[in-house]
């Protein structure tokens, strides 16, 4: 497995998942999920996103990948990080300042993430921290380099993984949902959240 890539397998117990769903569900009610579309090609992404915190990544055709402040659809902030996801990021994310955008995304059983960089943030010094929360998932992870040899590792509700130092430049993706895998969101599924620090502190 890649350097810097840490995961903390089952670092959330059942009780901490469940109470971690609820607010993602509380936010997601006044930031409602959106369909983020590639930049030139116009497709969508399989995934459905929302955010919380001061920024939000969006995407869409003429605007391309990009942090904002507001709801691509509804126009309005973003709703603060939940406690229970920014205790997450002071308890393993090893970096002094907060996180400004916790990215949700939605997997449908079907969904997946081709594999990409995350190269939107200014300070790419701190860590991503990713979520897992129900279905398990299949994620591919290699080095920058197209072409390269890469490794896979299911994730499952619960785990948290960082991307630091050489990690936090690698490609990665999910290849598949395992649909009905896990019963936390009483419906197949799976959340991710990642937490990133997008502006240099
Ligand atoms: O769903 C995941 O585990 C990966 C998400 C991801 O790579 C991203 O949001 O940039
Ligand atoms: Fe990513």
């Amino acid at each position: 497995m890649m350097d810097g890539f840490k995961l903390h397998r089952a670092y959330l117990d059942r009780a901490a998942q469940a109470a971690m769903v609820k607010d993602i569900r509380e936010c997601l009610t006044s930031a409602p999920l959106f369909q983020p579309v590639m930049p030139r090609t116009g497709k969508s992404f399989s995934v459905r996103m929302s955010n919380a915190g001061p920024f939000g990544w969006v995407s869409d055709k003429a605007g391309g990948y990009r942090y904002q402040a507001r709801h691509p659809v509804t126009d309005t902030p973003w709703p603060p990080i939940p406690d229970s996801i920014l205790s997450v990021w002071r308890a393993l994310a090893d970096y002094d300042a907060e996180p400004e955008a916790c990215l949700i995304n939605w997997y449908a059983p079907d969904a997946k993430m081709g594999l990409h960089r995350d190269t939107d943030e200014d300070d790419r010094d701190a860590p991503v921290l990713s979520i897992s929360l129900g279905d398990s998932a299949v994620f591919r992870i290699g080095p920058p380099e197209k072409g390269a040899k890469t490794a896979s590792v299911k994730l499952e509700s619960g785990d948290v993984c960082l991307l630091t130092g050489p990690a936090r430049e690698s490609r990665h993706g999910i290849d598949r949902v395992l649909g009905g895998s896990s019963t936390l969101l009483n419906a197949p599924g799976r959340i991710n959240v990642t937490l990133r620090r997008v502006s240099v502190p």
